[in-house]
């Protein structure tokens, strides 16, 4: 039967484990390569009749040129068997690869995994490199490069939020993104060729400066790309919460509570925590790193002056920061000094900077009385009105919160909201984010282009300068996608795959 091979149609044969090889129930091989079927037929027999050969031509005649199942028995060259197993058939072109593909589930015994490997290897096929499959996939025209990218992280990624960019830009996203850009610069392109190849009477007078529209929308549309790889690091990685304050201020208990199990030591002995602590936490969908911290004190014990070196530190890294203020035995009448006091303290000893979130936090609500619980949101907005000015400005927004570690879904309400606000749309789907930093590169290059090319058009610089600085520009974010004939690039892409991927 005569199928369509793609690009990589002169290579080798390649098989490689796609599920993990622990003993498990089932391991999956797979290979792919060209007229594969023909070659694996010899060793592939009916259940029925464990004489007879399998006839795949037959098989593949009635799918269509779809994918097939089959239940067969495998022999090796001396006709043992291996196993019973279920064997796929994808004929080129349609496949993951492009190729012909086989896949075969045997029983997840290591033992019966070697078995296999070594008739493959024994009929001229051999071990796939990390992501070589997927290589194949993206030299057939099956994906592009940043899609290829986006299933590497899809494997990789250990959040929620990192596998949703991950999917978006399997699904084309960002290779959608950057192509409207193209477009964009490759008619800017066409309007300086136009000047270079013809004489005005032809083409109108040569005006560059009526490019500068379209440069500006171009260059606003790169930058918030750019951005998208910031962001998407923090919903790929978690957005990252401290828990800071006072010793005692009930920091650890909080990060027990908001982790549902006893992580951090909690004691009633002031300066319990030395060290900074991190754990995951996933609050509806949204991935954040909680971090508890040694509470904030001059202290003279060298220990706990390294643990709140490491606090302050912490805060500075934090994109939301959660000031822990603890009122127990505080009078009403005291309320607001000691919370004016308390920030002050901590906003004059940490570097923040505006782009982090505070949330003030007010802990052990079931010592509290009533009449502060009802009041305290009062008492905030008056006395923070004094941070909303320079240096304490990024204070503007800040939120108070009341919680004990009996209940802390409110203050999980509020780390949403702020999670949404330092995140953005960005997990959405028609979302587009940057996932490596190649990708931004990439993007940070045609950035620079851009700028030069509007410096030359205001200097109303030749056509011919300016078009080469936007081809620039375009092929730029042409490697994005694909388009890259340096081997060594490739290779370095694809050597962070899984073997087998
Ligand atoms: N068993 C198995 N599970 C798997 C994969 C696989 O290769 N095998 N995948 C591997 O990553 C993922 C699914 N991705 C896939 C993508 C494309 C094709 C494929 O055969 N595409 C053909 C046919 C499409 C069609 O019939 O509509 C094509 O694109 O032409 C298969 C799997 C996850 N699960
Ligand atoms: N009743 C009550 N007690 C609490 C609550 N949260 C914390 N505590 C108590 O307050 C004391 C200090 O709590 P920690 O969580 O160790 O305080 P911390 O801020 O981590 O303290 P350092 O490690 O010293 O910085 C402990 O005795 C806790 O049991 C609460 O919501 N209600
Ligand atoms: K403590």
């Amino acid at each position: 039967m005569k199928r369509k091979y793609g690009l990589s149609s002169n290579f080798d044969s390649i098989f490689a484990l796609a599920s993990t090889s622990q003993r498990s129930a089932i391991h999956l091989h797979r290979v792919s390569g060209r007229n594969l079927f023909e070659i694996i037929s010899k060793y592939v027999y009916k259940p029925s009749n464990q004489n007879e050969n399998l006839n795949i031509d037959l098989l593949l005649q009635k799918s269509n040129g779809k994918a097939i199942s089959h239940y067969v028995y495998l022999k090796d060259q001396n006709l043992n068997l291996i196993d019973d197993v279920m064997i796929t058939f994808f004929p080129a072109p349609k496949s993951y690869t492009g190729e012909d593909i086989i896949e075969i589930g045997v029983h997840g015994n290591p033992l019966i995994s070697a078995k296999l490997q070594s008739l493959l290897r024994s009929i001229g096929m051999r071990d796939a490199e990390p992501g070589e499959f997927t290589q194949r996939a993206v030299l057939n025209g099956k994906m592009d490069l940043a899609q290829a990218e986006g299933i590497n992280q899809l494997i990789h990624t250990e959040t929620l939020g990192g596998i949703q960019l991950a999917r978006n830009t399997v699904e084309g996203v960002l290779s959608k993104e950057t192509e409207l850009i193209r477009d964009q610069l490759i008619s800017m392109l066409s309007y300086l060729e136009a000047h270079i190849d013809f004489a005005p009477d032809e083409v109108g007078d040569y005006n560059p400066s009526s490019l500068l529209p379209q440069m500006e929308e171009a260059k606003s549309k790169l930058e918030a790309l750019l951005n998208t790889y910031s962001t998407g690091l923090k919903v790929r990685e978690g957005v990252k919460v401290a828990l800071l304050g006072k010793p005692n201020a009930g920091k650890s208990s909080l990060y027990n509570a908001l982790l549902r199990y006893e992580r951090a030591i909690v004691t009633n002995i002031p300066g319990t925590t030395r060290d900074v602590l991190e754990d995951r936490l996933v609050i509806q969908n949204k991935d954040f790193v909680l971090i508890d911290t040694a509470g904030i004190r001059n202290t003279t014990d060298t220990v706990e002056k390294i643990g709140v070196e490491r606090s302050l530190k912490t805060a500075s890294i934090a994109d939301i920061i959660c000031f822990i203020i603890n009122l127990e035995n505080i009078e009403y009448e005291k309320i607001s000094d000691v919370i004016k006091f308390e920030i002050k303290a901590f906003l004059s000893e940490a570097k923040l900077s505006k782009d982090q979130k505070i949330l003030i936090v007010i802990s052990k609500k079931d010592l509290l009385n009533e009449k502060i619980i009802k009041n305290i949101e009062n008492i905030f907005k008056s006395c923070i009105s004094e941070f909303r000015t320079e240096p304490f400005g990024f204070c503007l927004d800040s939120n108070i919160v009341v919680t004990s570690t009996e209940n802390t879904d409110l203050l999980s309400k509020h780390l949403v909201i702020l999670h949404e606000e330092l995140t953005g749309m960005l997990t959405k789907n028609e979302n587009p984010a940057l996932i490596s930093m190649r990708q931004k590169n990439k993007v940070e290059i045609a950035i620079k282009c851009i700028d030069d090319a509007v410096n030359l058009i205001k200097q109303r610089d030749f056509p011919e300068k300016i078009s080469s600085i936007i081809n620039h520009a375009r092929q730029s974010l042409q490697e994005i996608v694909g388009e890259i004939h340096l081997d060594n690039v490739l290779e370095k892409i694809f050597s962070t795959f899984c073997i087998g991927k």
